[in-house]
């Protein structure tokens, strides 16, 4: 497996909560898609926006290195990580209203997106985030493009924010929740076309969730966390079948089962 990115024995700390995750390993091949799982507080989010070098200001990386396609990433500079955010990874987080500008239509926010990052002209990114838009399932692009915020839902304010991310054509991208605050019809749909970006774009995912079955459904490999370490690193069938730990036993017979 071609290595896209390499996490090794991280430790983040927090002041006054001590090692928030500690001696985290991690390996993303190409095209992999990895679900990260564990109950709350036990260093999901951390360790995905220190990989994205997102972390609060309060925070110190007390000890590891992130290699991105084979260069240590962890000490650039901000004009590097800008280059590498949008171009080669994105973030897409739980809630999609908080990437908006409330007050500036969709189209114009997409639009601007995609100038500061590619050299296209204003017609040409209009044609690129459109097109992109038809592939997050948003048919109706000129609706969506003259909308505002408030006027789409929430699913399909989750599928621009993922078609804005993609536009870019990231080669990883770390979703925090990403369909937590959707109901489960559209969490479903969701999951589904970001598996069908991985087969088109050959983008790698780093899902987050605090659903293991969700999870489990989308993911190649996956990961258990508790306490900030990792209690379970393996393939997904491996994790389902034949857990190695019963933390992991306990959040496998916690997956709510349909009746009938
Ligand atoms: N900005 C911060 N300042 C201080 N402590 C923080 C901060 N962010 C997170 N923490 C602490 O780090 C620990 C891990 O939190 P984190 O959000 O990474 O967990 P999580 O697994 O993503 O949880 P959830 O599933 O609830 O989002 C928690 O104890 C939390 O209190």
């Amino acid at each position: 497996m071609r290595k896209l990115l390499e996490v090794k024995s991280l430790t983040v700390h927090y002041p006054g909560e001590g090692n928030v995750i500690e001696d985290i390993n991690l390996t993303i091949g190409y095209k992999e898609i990895i679900g990260i799982v564990g109950e709350s507080g036990s260093g999901k989010t951390t360790l995905v926006r220190t990989i994205m070098n997102l972390l609060s200001p309060l925070a110190e990386i007390r000890s590891g290195e992130i290699y991105f396609e084979g260069k240590n990433i962890r000490h650039y500079n901000k004009e590097q990580w800008r280059s590498l955010r949008g171009n080669d990874m994105a973030m897409i987080f739980q809630n999609p209203g908080s990437y908006f500008n409330p007050i500036m239509r969709i189209g114009k926010q997409f639009v601007e997106c995609i100038q500061s990052h590619k050299k296209l002209s204003k017609v040409e990114a209009l044609d690129l985030a459109k097109e992109t838009l038809v592939k997050m399932n948003l048919h109706e692009t000129d609706r969506v493009m003259n909308a505002y915020p408030f006027q789409l839902s929430g699913g399909m304010k989750q599928r621009v924010a993922i078609a804005m991310a993609l536009a870019l054509e990231p080669k990883l991208i770390c979703a925090d929740e990403p369909t937590s605050a959707l109901d489960v019809l559209t969490q479903k749909q969701i999951m589904d076309e970001l598996m069908l970006l991985r087969e088109h774009f050959h983008t790698s995912i780093i899902m987050v969730t605090h659903n293991m079955g969700g999870a489990a459904y989308m993911s190649d490999k996956m990961m258990v966390m508790r306490n900030g370490s990792v209690v379970e690193h393996d393939k997904t069938d491996k994790v389902m079948t034949q857990p190695s730990t019963i933390y992991t036993q306990e959040l496998l017979a916690a997956i709510p089962h349909m009746k009938g």
